[in-house]
């Protein structure tokens, strides 16, 4: 696309050194420019991109959008917000995909990743081609690509929709991200749904207080827009169990569905039964009535199956396929994954990195155990600081063994984050493990048949982030390791 074309969708910019390149890519580090590029210069949280306009234009960008005029000899497009500029550029460029997809974003504290699992295992069910856009990856039908951000930035989120759209993709799912909705990573993206799950503390290092993260949040559901987009209804999916959902409401103009378990939400689960296979419930609808069976546990599971539910009803699916399509959901990596080896008590990783997801998860584990439960957890460095000792609060409240270790401390010192996390449990009873495998270690040596250990807050992840380094982490694989060793030992014993 010729520059001059891509910046008609702009409503005011000012060039120097004007001509009009062929435009063959869009870029915002300057490490990824080509020849024809056009490089956008944005104003991180780290660094200035105006700083690496010379280094792109060396690398082959065929020109820039900046914030001021620069000295170099490729046309320069001054506007006052590059950012902005770049999600209404991105969404020219790449043939605005997003509206002739079917888009469902999904916000809130967790169950983001496991919703959009089971919205997209509800539409492939129905044989729908899927997009999922999410913290695991980015699935493209059978396709996964590797994924840096949750949400990832906009002109990588609509290089990917354009590709679903080539591909004859139907429906995307996507998490969305607070960081993402903040810093305008969705912007010009047309969604006919979007889903809220639940508002509870994290983030705070970055969003400074609740209401601030509310108020982020909320931007998904305004920017949803009007109830009807010339082809489809538009829909709000709204958790009536918690209180932000009434903000949320009132910040959209599409039309509202709810679910919840406690009142009068219109989509709700009722005689809900847990076994240790799995759960069931009735769920009541607009639509009608049928009784829904899943191999979940935990009540968040039944809050996550309804909002998936009341998805696909905002979507024009049949109940009886939405619930079909729901029965073989297995759990997606990392969220309650039993790590079995054939040893006598289970071993659970799970993603649970916030104070509100650890209670959901011990609550649950605490409704089976019948002995000890361990629990092995940390807290990542450079985030939020003050879940720190509410997490170890719930640690200790829920579990009998608590071990507190390290998470991903990058570029903080684990024992001050330990140390944080110890500041909201004096007094009770816990150990510290620094290392993380030596906790895991620990917590599986001394359980026995009866007891339960829970591994939370890395979940799916490989690595751990020490410093700068990546070192290869996976909790799986070492707890499994920790089970043989220990079967090994019991075995000679
Ligand atoms: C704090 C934060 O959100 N940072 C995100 C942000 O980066 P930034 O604004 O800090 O960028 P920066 O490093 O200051 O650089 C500014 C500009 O200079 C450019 N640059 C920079 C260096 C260089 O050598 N050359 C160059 O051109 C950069 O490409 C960028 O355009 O924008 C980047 C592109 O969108 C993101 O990848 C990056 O996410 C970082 C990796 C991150 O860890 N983010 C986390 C907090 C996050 O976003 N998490 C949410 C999920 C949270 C949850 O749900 O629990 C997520 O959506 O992933
Ligand atoms: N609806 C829910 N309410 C509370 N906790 C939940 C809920 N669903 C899942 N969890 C817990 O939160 C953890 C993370 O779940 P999930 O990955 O689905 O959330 P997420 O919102 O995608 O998280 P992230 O923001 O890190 O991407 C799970 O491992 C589980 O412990
Ligand atoms: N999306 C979350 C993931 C946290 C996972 C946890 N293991 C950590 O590193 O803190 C974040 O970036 O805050
Ligand atoms: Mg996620």
């Amino acid at each position: 696309m010729k520059l001059q074309e891509l910046l008609q969708v702009l409503p005011f910019y000012k060039i120097f050194h004007s001509s009009d390149p062929e435009i063959l890519s869009l870029e915002n580090d300057h490490r990824k420019v080509k020849k024809g590029s056009l490089f956008f210069c944005i104003e991180g949280t780290k660094t200035d991109g105006h700083r690496f306009a010379r280094e792109a234009v060396d690398n082959g960008a065929a020109a820039v959008v900046a914030k001021r005029p620069l000295p170099l000899n490729v046309p320069i497009v001054v506007v006052n917000d590059t950012a902005r500029a770049m999600a209404v550029m991105a969404d020219a460029f790449y043939g605005q995909p997003s509206h002739s997809l079917r888009v469902i974003g999904i916000t809130g504290t967790n169950g983001k990743t496991t919703v959009s699992h089971m919205i997209d295992q509800i539409f492939r069910s129905v044989r729908q081609k899927t997009g999922l856009i999410g913290t695991l990856y980015v699935k493209i039908a059978e396709d996964t690509y590797e994924t840096k951000n949750t949400t990832p930035d906009c002109l990588t989120l609509q290089k990917h929709l354009h590709e679903m759209k080539k591909r004859n993709v139907a429906v995307v799912t996507m998490e969305v991200s607070s960081h993402a909705l903040d810093q305008g990573r969705v912007r010009g993206i047309d969604f006919d749904v979007a889903v809220f799950t639940n508002l509870t503390q994290d983030h705070l290092d970055y969003h400074r207080t609740m209401d601030e993260y509310l108020r982020v949040k909320s931007l998904l559901f305004s920017q949803l827009g009007n109830h009807y987009n010339g082809k489809r209804k538009k829909f709000a999916i709204l958790n009536k169990d918690d209180g932000a959902a009434d903000l949320l409401a009132r910040s959209t103009s599409a039309h509202v569905l709810t679910f919840g378990i406690k009142g009068d939400a219109d989509v709700r689960a009722e005689a809900i039964r847990y076994s240790n296979r799995g759960m069931s419930y009735r769920v009541i609808t607009p639509v009608g009535e049928e009784t829904v069976e899943m191999k979940l546990i935990g009540e968040f599971n039944v809050y996550n199956s309804l909002a998936a539910i009341a998805c696909g009803i905002a979507c024009g699916l049949k109940l009886e396929e939405i619930v079909d399509g729901l029965r073989d959901f297995r759990s997606v990596p990392g969220r309650f994954e039993l790590v079995d080896c054939g040893q006598p008590f289970p071993v659970i990783v799970d993603y649970a990195h916030t104070p509100d997801s650890l209670e959901n998860v011990l609550k649950t584990i605490r409704s089976f155990a019948g002995g000890r439960i361990f629990v092995v957890v940390g807290c990542g460095g450079d985030r939020d600081p003050k879940k720190r000792p509410i997490m170890a609060q719930v640690a200790c409240r829920y579990g009998t063994d608590p071990i507190f270790t390290s998470d991903n401390p990058r570029s903080e010192d684990p024992l001050k984050i330990l140390a944080d996390m110890e500041a909201g449990v004096r007094g009770l009873h816990y150990e510290i493990i620094p290392d993380r495998k030596e906790a895991i270690g620990r917590a599986i040596s001394q359980a026995s048949s009866g007891d339960v250990v829970l591994i939370a807050g890395k979940g799916h992840e490989t690595y751990q982030i020490v410093g700068d380094r990546v070192f290869e982490f996976d909790d799986r694989l070492v707890a499994k390791q920790c089970i043989e060793d220990r079967l090994k030992k019991d075995r000679l014993a």
